[in-house]
């Protein structure tokens, strides 16, 4: 590896932090390698072709971004795929220099043509510098289910008839990773491209305290207020981010008033509702209840079944169902955990050249989900209650209605919902695919019997002594 090689890569890795999510930033650009520079064409080897293709489809405009900030406009990006010998997995790997641009590599069936992230249309080079929209963002690719019903429709309709209907200010709140920027950003594209030509700009709070100091640095607040005051459509992340920032929120205030009084949209999201916003002026606070306020939920197991077989198809990777329903079960965080899972998946069965099955998603989720690493799990729970009422663990998760069963069973599933963070749902999914209600009614059975039967309560209190124990 030549040492100019990895100074250019260092300086393009600078520039891709900052736009890419931090487990994404270390699972895919973490193993390139840069390999040349000649001239302003840096090669890169990338660990397999499906590898490739990743970068290529998912960050072609970050990479291209980071190339031309590190090399100038002249600056070009070369792969090389790193391809296995004799195609067996125990042989060491050998490292070729496909030319992408000259020598296309073969692509998946059905993928797109492979192209170099400098000849992609101009209208992602505009998004990347003017609206800041990601145009993978779209309403298409954002899963309706009860968890965003309202705040869904409520942005379609925006997106429709922007400045219009009675939805203006539309703030859109939920907790971390639930959906906020997609949707906000998918009401952005929908008027981009759209009949109308409007000037729609996302930008997070963060970057507009930013760009508001530089501009009294600078001496140029008037620019900044011009700026902001020719917006169709103005959409600003994370709003909490201004709290406590006075001067900035006293300029938002004007430019919202400016905006709003010209009918032009302002779209908002937050991490919690407006009363609770904390450190923000009153005044801005009463404005963002004037039009419509819509929460995001995490999504119920259907909807993270379907955003799973959606993000896979996109992507063109088969996952057979168990799997997808194993992670809809265990992953009841967010969806941006969900999606970290699906990622950590996939990048692992291509760098070991395995088949995606359920052992592997097992794996891979005890490394990554922390209540299943640091506390007692359900797998370690069935296993001692099993141990302890002499039965085999299999028969928790079976049919039978043996009666010494059906109690094991059902003081497996009471310790479950004791020492785990796993709803109902998924307790009843690792017990056979049971159902929530029959997890309610074990923890009742349990209870009862513990104030009624002496023998049963000492039982259950040794069992407990057991897991505490326990520290995974
Ligand atoms: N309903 C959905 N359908 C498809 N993808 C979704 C859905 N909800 C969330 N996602 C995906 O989950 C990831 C996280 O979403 P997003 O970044 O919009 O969350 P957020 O609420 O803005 O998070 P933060 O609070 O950290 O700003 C994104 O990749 C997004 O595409």
């Amino acid at each position: 590896m030549s040492s100019e090689a990895n100074a250019v890569w260092n300086e393009c890795l600078r520039v891709i932090e900052q736009h890419v999510p931090e487990q994404s930033f270390s699972t895919w650009f973490r193993p390139v390698n840069p390999v040349r520079l000649e001239g302003s064409t840096l090669t890169i080897q990338v660990p397999s072709q499906f590898f490739y293709e990743w970068l290529e489809d998912n960050y072609v405009n970050v990479l291209k971004l980071a190339i031309k900030s590190t090399l100038g406009p002249n600056g070009r990006l070369e792969y090389a795929v790193v391809v296995d010998k004799g195609n067996s997995q125990n042989q060491p790997y050998v490292v070729s220099y496909p030319q992408v641009g000259n020598t296309p590599l073969a692509k998946k069936p059905g993928a797109p043509e492979a192209k170099s992230p400098f000849d992609i249309p101009s209208i992602n080079e505009e998004w990347l510098m003017q609206s800041n929209l990601n145009p993978n963002y779209t309403f298409n690719t954002y899963i309706e289910g009860d968890c965003n019903r309202l705040a869904r429709s409520a942005g379609f309709a925006v997106a429709t008839k922007p400045g219009i209907t009675s939805f203006n200010p539309l703030m859109v709140y939920g907790g971390v990773g639930l959906g906020k920027t997609h949707l906000v950003q998918a009401i952005g594209n929908e008027i981009k491209n759209g009949p109308e030509d409007k000037f729609v700009l996302y930008v997070s709070s963060e970057k507009f305290v930013n760009q508001f100091m530089d501009s009294i640095k600078d001496g140029n607040v008037k620019s900044f207020t011009n700026f902001y005051m020719q917006v169709d459509v103005l959409i600003i992340d994370d709003i909490q981010f201004l709290a406590g920032k006075d001067r900035t929120q006293e300029m938002f205030f004007h430019i919202f008033n400016h905006l709003h009084q010209n009918k032009k949209q302002i779209i908002l999201t937050s991490d919690c509702p407006p009363k609770d916003l904390k450190g923000l002026e009153e005044r801005l606070l009463s404005r963002f209840k004037w039009g419509l306020t819509a929460d995001l939920q995490m999504p119920d197991f259907e909807t993270r079944v379907a955003i799973i077989r959606r993000k896979m198809q996109s992507e063109g990777i088969y996952i057979p169902d168990d799997v997808i329903e194993y992670l809809a079960y265990t992953v009841d965080t967010n969806v941006r955990e969900l999606e970290g899972v699906m990622i950590s998946l996939i990048a692992h069965a291509s760098l070991n050249r395995v088949e995606i099955d359920l052992a592997l998603a097992k794996t891979i989720m005890k490394n990554i989900v922390k209540d299943i690493e640091n506390e007692v799990g359900i797998d370690f729970i069935q296993k001692t209650v099993s141990d302890y009422f002499d039965i085999k663990t299999e028969d928790l998760k079976a049919k039978t209605r043996k009666k010494e069963i059906v109690t094991a069973r059902q003081v497996a599933m009471y310790f479950s919902k004791e020492f785990t963070n796993h709803s109902l749902k998924s307790i009843g999914y690792h017990f056979g695919g049971r159902d929530h209600s029959t997890v309610i009614h074990a923890v009742q059975t349990v209870n009862d019997l513990m104030e009624t039967d002496t023998t049963f309560r000492n039982a259950v209190n040794d069992l407990k002594k057991k897991l505490k124990m326990r520290s995974y």
